[in-house]
């Protein structure tokens, strides 16, 4: 018998793992005008654009008929203000197309030398991101750059790559390059691979492939306990965390990291939970963001939900409909970081109605 999702896994992690090369080589060499503001304020840069060209190319050639959601469009750069950015992806996305790994990754995928795409082919690859997502049927979601900040700030970010089919992720690809290999060594190599597959569990092997290493979420109580949380304060409040960590007796601060990294360090017990609490009025949470960490999670044995509870639900289109922030933890702690949380959101409440007397 076959294994379930075994080609899809395997030129999932092919596609991610040539996302990490390319995104790795511009890392800390944006230059001017290799950066653009889109229309949310949110930063977006050569390095994503090329990312998603390359991994939607290679899908695309894999599974013809998988739709797409993606982070970017290609709409800035079929402007002409984008002609400067779009011969740098266009470089960048074959540069990278056509490099010969020596992974035995197949020629049958259009990858290897000879396989340049036009720039006309690279903007549609992009443009193939752009599907509406839903409950029905099979489909991909792909941020090429999560954590935008953290990489124009030389820190974390991740490529997150997941299939969801029936609004069940099924699969979770994420790749972490400036991510120390082991916690504990942090100026030791860097670079990560996480996979997970449903009903098969969670993975991390080094960008190469190398030392694929199965991952449990270790049990976490009491004092030892400590959360991951962004680095942006307007993605998820600090002030809201903080006040859980007393509900808790926490006195461990958090650590502060970009992207879906978070995910993948609390699937490997680099922190004891994962808490997102986002401050925008009316922000919905978007599905590229949490796909491939929730699998990771489950799949490392741990829960994840929004902060009221509920599963995240995958099938609502492009976003999480109506889930709102996340808690994420190994399956012992959930409930009892599920709890703080509510407790510091009536805390909170109470607060502001006395302010408001
Ligand atoms: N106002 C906001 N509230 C919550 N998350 C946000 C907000 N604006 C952007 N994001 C998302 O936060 C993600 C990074 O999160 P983190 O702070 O954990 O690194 C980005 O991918 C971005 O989504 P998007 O992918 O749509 O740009
Ligand atoms: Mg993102």
């Amino acid at each position: 018998m076959s294994i379930p999702f075994a080609t899809e896994k395997q030129v999932a992690v092919a596609a991610v793992r040539r996302a990490c090369l390319l995104t790795s080589s511009v890392f800390n060499k944006l230059v001017k005008n290799e950066t653009l503001t889109k229309g949310d304020k949110s930063p977006v840069t050569v390095g994503d654009y090329s990312a998603q060209a390359v991994v939607n190319t290679i899908l695309g050639r894999a599974f013809p008929t998988d739709p797409i959601v993606g982070e970017e469009d290609a709409n800035e750069l079929r402007q002409e203000s984008g002609v400067i950015m779009r011969q740098r992806i266009v470089e960048l996305a074959n540069e990278t197309l056509t490099s010969e790994l020596g992974l035995g990754e197949m020629v049958e995928w259009g990858l290897g030398p000879g396989q340049e795409r036009t720039p006309e082919e690279l903007m549609d690859a992009i443009d193939r991101g752009n599907h509406a997502g839903g409950a029905v049927g099979r489909m991909w979601t792909l941020d090429p750059i999560d954590g935008t900040k953290g990489f124009l700030r030389g820190e974390q970010y991740a490529v997150c790559l997941a299939l969801i089919v029936d609004a069940q992720v099924q699969l979770g690809v994420m790749g972490c390059p400036n991510l120390p290999v082991d916690a504990s060594n942090p100026d030791g190599p860097k670079g990560c691979i996480f996979v997970a597959v449903r009903g098969q569990g969670a993975q991390q092997m080094a960008v190469s492939g190398a030392n694929p290493t199965p991952l449990t979420i270790p049990t976490i109580s009491g004092d030892s306990l400590n959360f991951l949380e962004s680095v942006e304060a307007a993605h998820s409040s600090h002030s809201f965390n903080s006040r859980v960590s007393s509900v808790l007796n926490i006195t461990r601060a958090p650590t502060r990291m970009d992207s879906q990294a978070k995910y993948c360090c609390l699937a490997r017990g680099d922190g004891g939970a994962y808490l997102r609490m986002p401050t925008g009025v009316g922000y919905r949470e978007k599905i590229w963001d949490h796909a491939s960490g929730a699998i990771l999670i489950e799949e490392a044995g741990g829960i994840v939900t929004d902060s009221r509870g509920s599963s995240l639900d995958f099938g609502l289109g492009r976003t999480l409909g109506e889930n709102f922030g996340v808690v994420a933890a190994g399956k012992a702690a959930h409930a009892k970081v599920l709890a703080a949380v509510m407790q510091a959101k009536a805390e909170e409440e109470e607060e502001k109605t006395k302010a408001r007397v």
